[in-house]
């Protein structure tokens, strides 16, 4: 498996603000990941700086194993992100034709049936489309340019619950097509654990987990019981959160339960639960708060 891209050491300030502070990544090739983190964490940043819209103070990027310089955009790689205002009174269908000039890979057998199933008027004017309809001509650019690397920023913002199922659904089955690349940042967390393989989650400018979906899956962990069993059962364990109720204690805990753990629980009238992604996201960040 080859490395699609990898940041080294990534520092962005902005005046005073550290918008990310020593960022290490690495993107495999042919696999999802989702990028999250609260509000300000650094993702738009980190992602504009991949994308050689703004500049890292200091560290490396690099692409398919190439180093970018200061202000170099990587090749046959498709950036989505929201607004494209930009475009003025260009219609739908001259946004795509752009895009597609851009794209070696473009497929507009693809194009064509995306605006179908968004319900997307190809001549309507890019300034006269609402907020979701927007992030759609996006979306639309990004799965029919099938670049190798693909990164979205925001892309179910302002989409409806079905939009969104559609957007998924499509990204899905044309990656089960045409394996590429691809990083999601989102806030809606437990809609991204179906869709990505891996996932990266900021803080502060800087990773605070990467792990594969199927290991937070397997690890994150609500137990409750007993306050004394509770304490002895995670002695040792990565605790994220307790918290009292009545004569007992709720703890959130990071890491594969075996055998001997689940008899312990068994034995101790404690209860294992598995937690969504969004639950663990919460802990994991500031204990649930
Ligand atoms: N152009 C800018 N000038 C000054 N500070 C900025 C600028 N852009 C971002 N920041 C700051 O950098 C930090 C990271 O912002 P960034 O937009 O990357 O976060 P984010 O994770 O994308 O947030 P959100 O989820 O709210 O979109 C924040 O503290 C933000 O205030």
């Amino acid at each position: 498996m080859s490395t699609a891209l990898t940041c080294a050491s990534v520092n962005k300030t902005y005046g005073r603000t550290a918008a990310l502070r020593s960022l290490d990544l690495t993107l495999e090739e042919n696999v999802i990941y989702g990028l999250l983190g609260r509000n300000g964490a650094g993702k738009t940043t980190l992602l504009n700086t991949i994308a050689g819209g703004i500049y890292a103070d200091s560290g490396i990027i690099e692409v398919w194993g190439k180093k970018l310089a200061k202000g170099e955009l990587p090749g046959d790689f498709c950036y989505v992100r929201e607004n494209h205002k930009s475009m003025g009174s260009a219609r739908v269908i001259q946004a795509l034709n752009y895009a597609s000039a851009f794209h070696p890979h473009w497929d507009w057998t693809f194009a064509h049936q995306l605006l179908d199933t968004f319900r997307l008027d190809p001549n309507k004017k890019i300034r006269q489309l609402s907020r979701g309809m927007e992030s759609l001509v996006g979306n639309i650019i990004g799965l029919a340019s099938r670049a190798p690397l693909t990164v979205y920023d925001e892309p179910v913002l302002g989409l409806d619950v079905l939009m969104r199922e559609r957007f998924y659904k499509a990204l899905l089955e044309d990656y089960a097509n045409h394996p590429r690349t691809i990083l999601l940042s989102t806030h809606l967390i437990d809609e991204i654990a179906p869709v990505a393989e891996r996932v990266y989650i900021l803080e502060e400018g800087t990773v605070l987990l990467h792990d594969e979906m199927e290991r937070i899956h397997m690890s994150a962990h609500l137990i409750r019981g007993n306050t004394d069993a509770v304490a002895s059962f995670t002695a040792g364990k990565r605790v994220l959160h307790t918290e009292g109720y009545g004569r007992g204690t709720l703890a959130a805990i990071y890491g594969e339960l075996g055998e001997g753990d689940k008899q312990q629980a068994r034995e101790s009238g404690i209860s294992i639960e598995s937690l969504t992604l969004q639950k663990f996201f919460s802990y994991l960040i500031e204990g649930g708060n």
